[in-house]
C-alpha cells in the first residue's frame, strides 16, 4: 500500500524544469512560535516554518486540522473573525505583518488570495482584472489596457478571452473564472499568492491548467496552496507542510515528505490510513 502510493506520486514530483534550489532561496515568510485562537478555541499550536521565496508551498492534513486559519494570517485576513488573538511571530521579507503600524491595505497588496470557489465579479472580464488598479487610482486606459493584457496572459487566459473583453465574467466556464480571479489577485502585482484549494471545485482538465499555471507563476512568485489532494500537493509543490489537530508534524521538501517522511503520523497520513 506505501509503496504503491508513493510510486504514484512521486511519478508526479514537480518537473526539474520547474524545481527551486531551496537551499539558496532566500526566506519570503518566516513562522516563529505562532499561536492562534478563535474566541475560546486554540487551533494552531507553535507554528514554526520558512517559505523560501518564488517557491510553492503547500499545507496539507485533515479537515479542520488549521490550515486555512494559518494561510488566512498570512495576510492577515484571520483578524476579521472577532475575538480572535495570537501569539508567535509572522515576518515577511524580513518584517512582522502584526507589527502595529504595519499597513494592511499594503500588506494585502502584496500578499493576494484566490479562493475555493472562484468568485468574480458580476462585470466584464476587463473590468474584473482593471478592478484594483483602479481602486488603487489608476485612470489611464492605455496603461490599463496593458497591465489587463499582462495579467490575463500570466493567468494563461489571454488567448481564450481576449475577443471578449467586454462581456460578463459570469459568462466564463468554472476554470476560466477561476483563472481570471487568478488574473484579478496579480493585478495589484502581489509577491505572494495564498490559494485556498483552487482547484477543488474544478474537473481534472481545469484542475491541470491551474496546476500547470501554478508551476508558470513560481517564477515571478511565492506561491502558499491549501490543498486536500496529495497528490496535487506532490506535483505543484516544492515544500509540503503536514498539519494535524493544530500541530504542524512534519515540513520538507516535498519528494523527501512523500517517500521517506519522517514522522509515523505522516506516513499514516500519506498512505491514506486515516483522514
Ligand atoms: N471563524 C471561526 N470561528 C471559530 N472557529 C473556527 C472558525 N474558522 C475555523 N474554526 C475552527 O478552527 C479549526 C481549524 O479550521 P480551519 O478551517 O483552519 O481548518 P482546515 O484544516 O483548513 O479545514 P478544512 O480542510 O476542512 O478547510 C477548526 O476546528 C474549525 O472549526
Amino acid at each position: 500500500m506505501t509503496r504503491m502510493f508513493t510510486d504514484i506520486v512521486t511519478a508526479r514530483v514537480p518537473s526539474p524544469k520547474s524545481a527551486v534550489n531551496l537551499a539558496l532561496a532566500k526566506p519570503k515568510f518566516t513562522l516563529q512560535n505562532v499561536n492562534f485562537w478563535y474566541p475560546g478555541k486554540q487551533v494552531l499550536f507553535d507554528i514554526s516554518l520558512v517559505m523560501p521565496e518564488r517557491s510553492v508551498v503547500a499545507f496539507i492534513g485533515p479537515s479542520g486540522c488549521g490550515k486555512s486559519t494559518l494561510l488566512r494570517m498570512l495576510n492577515r485576513m484571520s483578524d476579521h473573525v472577532e475575538g480572535v488573538r495570537h501569539t508567535g511571530t509572522i515576518n515577511l521579507d524580513g518584517q512582522s505583518i502584526y507589527n502595529k503600524d504595519s499597513n494592511l491595505v499594503d500588506l494585502r497588496r502584496r500578499v493576494g488570495m484566490v479562493f475555493q470557489k472562484s468568485n468574480p465579479f458580476p462585470k466584464s472580464i476587463f473590468e474584473n482584472v482593471a478592478f484594483g488598479p483602479r481602486m488603487a487610482g489608476q485612470t489611464n486606459r492605455r496603461v490599463l489596457d496593458e497591465l489587463v493584457e499582462r495579467c490575463l496572459r500570466q493567468a494563461a487566459l489571454w488567448d481564450e478571452v481576449k475577443d471578449r473583453l467586454n462581456a460578463s465574467a459570469l459568462a466564463l466556464s468554472g476554470g476560466q473564472q477561476q483563472r481570471l480571479c487568478i488574473a484579478r489577485s496579480l493585478a495589484t502585482d502581489p509577491q505572494v499568492l495564498l490559494m485556498d484549494e483552487p482547484a477543488s471545485a474544478l474537473d481534472p482538465k481545469s484542475t491541470a491548467k491551474i496546476e500547470d499555471l501554478i508551476d508558470d507563476l513560481k517564477a515571478t512568485y511565492t506561491i502558499v496552496i491549501v490543498t486536500h489532494n496529495m497528490q496535487q500537493a506532490a506535483r505543484v509543490s516544492d515544500i509540503t507542510a503536514f498539519f494535524f489537530e493544530g500541530v504542524l508534524v512534519e515540513a520538507g521538501p516535498t519528494r523527501q515528505l512523500f517517500t521517506k517522511p519522517s514522522k509515523k503520523q505522516t506516513e499514516d497520513y500519506i498512505t491514506g490510513r486515516f483522514g
